[in-house]
């Protein structure tokens, strides 16, 4: 920071200039966003300033009537979009306007690619805001001043996108009577057709017509002698300056809908759906809730700003109000407001309102309910929005306890049905594939699909004909923890406890199974000797058609994929011991048994290739590699 007479200079956070160079050059084909930001923020700052209005009512400095203010200077090629809302502190405008405060902007910048199509998505992802100014212009002059304080205390800041400064702004300190923030665009050479009236009401009316305040324009007038139209000095509404939520829905157009949605959302995309309602009853409220079609980049910080807007009575209270949304429904975006909470309701309240409670589980209702008709008659955006949502949604299966039922409907698996990674089976679909006499919703975990897919507890499934779910997301090691039936059939790992194939199994089988237990009691008996510690018992299996040994864990036991997970995030998790079980009609355990001298090497590879199997790690690999070595010279004979 280097200081002149009056202006300071200042460089951009590292990641501004990243965005600004990207805005610039991904955005340019949607230029006309620019507009629809800049009004964006401006009727946040007026929401703003009419909050904290609520509790100081000097801050309107008699000047109650909030507005925006669009203008244009063909002469000197501006633009200027102006508010009287809450402005800005000098601390504010270094802030806000030169670095980017949200958690996990370092990592989003990572993933851009320099793919033009790619990274433009990103940034919609991101949020444009403020520096869509550059994409149109120049240079950049903002002036503001923070409602309440004197006029010294007005601010400039200023950027011009060219020349040796790029990368740098200015700061310096006016004068400013007014209350609020002007925005001045210096366009760019080719930019020029936005010099006009008709063109900029035109996307105002496109992009900000339910903007609540209104958005003023000087009428204009056709002058005969001049041949044109000319500004005259009389004020025009341009927008409806009507909160959309609180009109009846048939008023409301698809179009309005999904203009009112970039705007709260803070999305450059449009939305995948929403619901719209007015509640009555002990609560009075409106809720108007969207579905986003993509995940924001933040999506896992479970931190990240919430997306609801709380108003009572059209009057704008906050932002992010958490409280109003689960956290596993944090990617709805959208505003809720009550006829009842009172105007000075603050965080605190918030937490400890029953009102809020009741708001809440009506929204969350509205949310499922939507989410449902989506799932039935819409399915390829259901499938669109599992596919960037599905994990979230998994994770109100432990967090809703109310809701579980409508939740676990609403999940989406891969199975053995199709063998693919694709997760488009319901519990549903899987009841109603069931086998006769099958009573159990089989599944598996494990670290990848692959691993899943090929896990061979999945022997005997695949042999009957039984579809298993195939699980490989972390989360869902605690969607079947806490989701243990279905519909009145119980979910079941098919690597745990011991395998009851109930009627699935014929008579034959179990005598079969019986028999070989008799008969290879002394096998197992030595086996478990030789593995001592490793396990926590040996038996015969009936699950394995192709593998020799598999390791399960005990019915009461932690699986086996959750320790890993836990394990693997620094969680102290009791390691429990497998159980192995080996497969008599497996030429390796036939060949065991009459095994002498090597004994306690095949008995130690055949625990650990099943632990390999599953996906498990061995903590000695280096003497597993020996053993392996030892075994294969001893077969060739040497
Ligand atoms: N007209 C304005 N009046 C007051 N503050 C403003 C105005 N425009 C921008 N700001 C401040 O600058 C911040 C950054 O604006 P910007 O548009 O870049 O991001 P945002 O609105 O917070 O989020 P998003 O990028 O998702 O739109 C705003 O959060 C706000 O605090």
């Amino acid at each position: 920071m280097s200081q002149t007479a009056t202006a300071q200079t200042h460089a951009f956070q590292a990641e501004v200039k990243q965005l600004l160079h990207l805005m610039i050059h991904s955005l340019y084909s949607n230029r006309e966003i620019f507009l629809r930001e800049l009004i964006s923020n401006a009727s946040d700052a007026c929401d703003k300033l009419r909050f904290e209005a609520l509790d100081a009512p000097e801050l309107f400095e008699n000047d109650p009537d909030l507005a925006i203010r669009v203008g244009f200077d063909k002469s000197a090629r501006t633009i200027t979009v102006s508010d009287n809302g809450i402005g800005m502190s000098a601390e504010e405008v270094v802030t806000h306007l030169g670095t980017i405060a949200k958690s996990g902007t370092r990592e989003f910048f990572g993933q851009l690619t320099g793919d033009r199509q790619k990274d433009a998505n990103l940034i919609g992802q991101f949020g444009v805001g403020f520096y869509s100014a550059f994409i149109v212009a120049d240079r950049v002059t903002v002036e503001t001043r923070r409602a309440g304080q004197p006029a010294s205390e007005g601010v400039r800041w200023e950027c011009a996108m060219t020349g040796e400064t790029a990368g740098e702004y200015t700061t310096e300190a006016i004068e400013r009577a007014a209350r609020g923030t002007s925005i001045t665009l210096h366009l760019r050479e080719d930019q020029d057709d936005l010099l006009s009236g008709w063109q900029l009401r035109s996307l105002i009316r496109k992009y900000s017509d339910h903007i609540l305040q209104p958005i003023l324009m000087k009428k204009e007038e056709w002058d005969e002698d001049k041949k044109e139209q000319v500004v005259s000095e009389e004020d025009e509404t341009v927008n409806q300056a009507s909160a959309l939520w609180a009109k009846s829905k048939n008023e409301i157009t698809d179009d309005e809908y999904k203009a009112f949605y970039k705007h709260v959302g803070h999305d450059y995309d449009e939305p995948l759906a929403w619901t719209h309602n007015r509640v009555e009853g002990r609560h009075e409220y409106t809720q108007l809730l969207y579905i986003p079609k993509h995940a924001p980049f933040d999506l896992w910080d479970r931190n990240a700003r919430h997306g609801i807007k709380l108003y009572v009575k059209r009057v704008f209270i906050m932002d992010d109000a958490e409280k109003l949304m689960p956290t596993y429904l944090r990617f709805v975006r959208g505003v809720v407001d009550s006829a009842d909470l009172p105007l000075n309701v603050s965080r605190e309240i918030l937490q400890e309102s029953k009102d809020i409670d009741t708001i809440r589980a009506g929204c969350t209702k509205r949310v499922l309910g939507l989410l449902e008709d989506l799932a039935e008659n819409d399915k390829d955006n259901y499938a669109a929005f599992w596919k960037e949502f599905g994990k979230v949604l998994k994770e109100g299966t432990g967090e809703d306890f109310a809701n579980k039922d409508k939740i676990a409907g609403l999940l989406r698996f891969a199975s053995t049905h199709a063998d693919t990674p694709d997760e488009t089976v319901s519990l549903a679909d899987y009841i109603g594939r069931m086998k006769e006499g099958q009573d159990k919703i089989y599944y598996v975990t494990a670290e990848t699909f692959n691993a899943a897919k090929n896990s061979p507890h999945l022997e005997i499934f695949r042999k009957k004909g039984i579809e298993v779910l195939l699980l490989s997301d972390r989360v869902d090691e605690w969607v079947t923890g806490n989701l243990t039936e279905f519909d009145g059939k119980p979910l079941v790992s098919v690597a745990k406890g011991g395998l009851d194939l109930g009627e699935l199994e014929d008579e034959e089988e179990k005598k079969e199974a019986e028999k070989a237990a008799d008969e290879y009691k002394e096998l197992l008996d030595r086996v478990k000797a030789s593995l001592g510690e490793r396990v926590k018992d040996v038996r015969v299996t009936h699950r394995l058609t192709d593998s020799p040994a598999c390791l399960v864990a005990d019915e009461h036991d932690m699986g086996m994929n959750l320790a890993r997970i836990l394990k693997a995030a620094g969680q102290d998790a009791p390691m429990a011991k497998p159980i192995l079980e080996i497969n008599p009609s497996h030429p390796a355990v036939q060949r065991l048994r009459a095994e002498e001298s090597s004994f306690d090497d095949w008995a130690a590879v055949l625990f650990e290739q099943a632990l390999l199997a599953e996906g498990g790690t061995l903590d000695d690999p280096a003497t597993f590699v020996k053993r392996i070595n030892h075994l294969m010279l001893a077969m060739s004979g040497n």
